[in-house]
């Protein structure tokens, strides 16, 4: 049985800015996030709960033996899911909920779920990168994001929604439009988009 409810995927090459678009589309929109859980090491920029609940091995393992995630996948050594339960609470308090995923997370929420949307969000390879040097990222980390870059903007035309972020404020403006659209609300009175 898919889960009742609209979720937005967004999806995207890493520092294209995703997360800091889901999350302006959140606020406006009163849209939560669902917050995945991984194995990857925290990087000092992150906080627990916010990017992503940080899990040990083992205790990934025990969860997905638990049959807990909607989806689960495994990149780079390290692996990804979200939690069922979590979706379900979200839907209950909001009837919709954002999620950010991979290509291969989204195919698998597609079937999950009554409703999506999913949100290809991207820039071009220097501008992904240099954003990835300004948030911090170490160069090991910039190597094994642009080793997927390639693969994921193939997955561009594939999406509901694509768009290029360059200038924040007018993609924000745009992508909040068409996301009102597909939802079918009118525009928000208060939104600064
Ligand atoms: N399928 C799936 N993908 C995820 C999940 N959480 C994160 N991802 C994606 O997996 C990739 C993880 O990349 P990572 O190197 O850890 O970089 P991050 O984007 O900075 O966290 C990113 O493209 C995420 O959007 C998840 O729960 N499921
Ligand atoms: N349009 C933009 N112009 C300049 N910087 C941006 C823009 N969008 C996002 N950023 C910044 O680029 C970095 C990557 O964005 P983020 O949302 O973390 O990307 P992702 O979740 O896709 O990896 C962040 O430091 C963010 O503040």
């Amino acid at each position: 049985m898919p889960l009742e409810g609209r979720a937005l995927l967004f999806v995207g090459p890493d520092g294209s800015g995703r997360f800091t678009l889901a999350n302006a589309i959140g606020v406006t929109l009163h849209i939560p996030m669902v917050t995945s859980y991984t194995t990857r090491p925290k990087l000092p920029r992150e906080t627990d709960g916010k990017e992503y609940n940080f899990v040990t091995e083992d205790t990934f393992k025990e969860m997905q033996g638990a049959g807990e995630f909607i989806e689960a996948v495994q990149m780079d050594g390290f692996y990804y899911g979200i939690r069922k339960q979590d979706c379900q609470d979200l839907l209950e308090k909001a009837g919709s909920l954002i999620a950010i995923l991979s290509p291969e997370g989204c195919e698998i929420f597609k079937r999950e779920f009554t409703k999506t949307l999913t949100i290809f969000v991207y820039a071009d390879r220097d501008t992904v990168i240099q954003r990835q040097i300004e948030r911090g990222d170490d160069p090991e980390t910039i190597k094994r994001h642009l080793s997927h870059y390639e693969e994921i903007m193939a997955y561009k035309d594939k999406c509901d929604i694509s768009i290029p972020n360059y200038d924040l404020a007018s993609t924000a403006q745009e992508l909040t439009k068409r996301i009102e659209e597909f939802l079918g609300i009118e525009h928000h009175p208060d939104s600064k988009y």
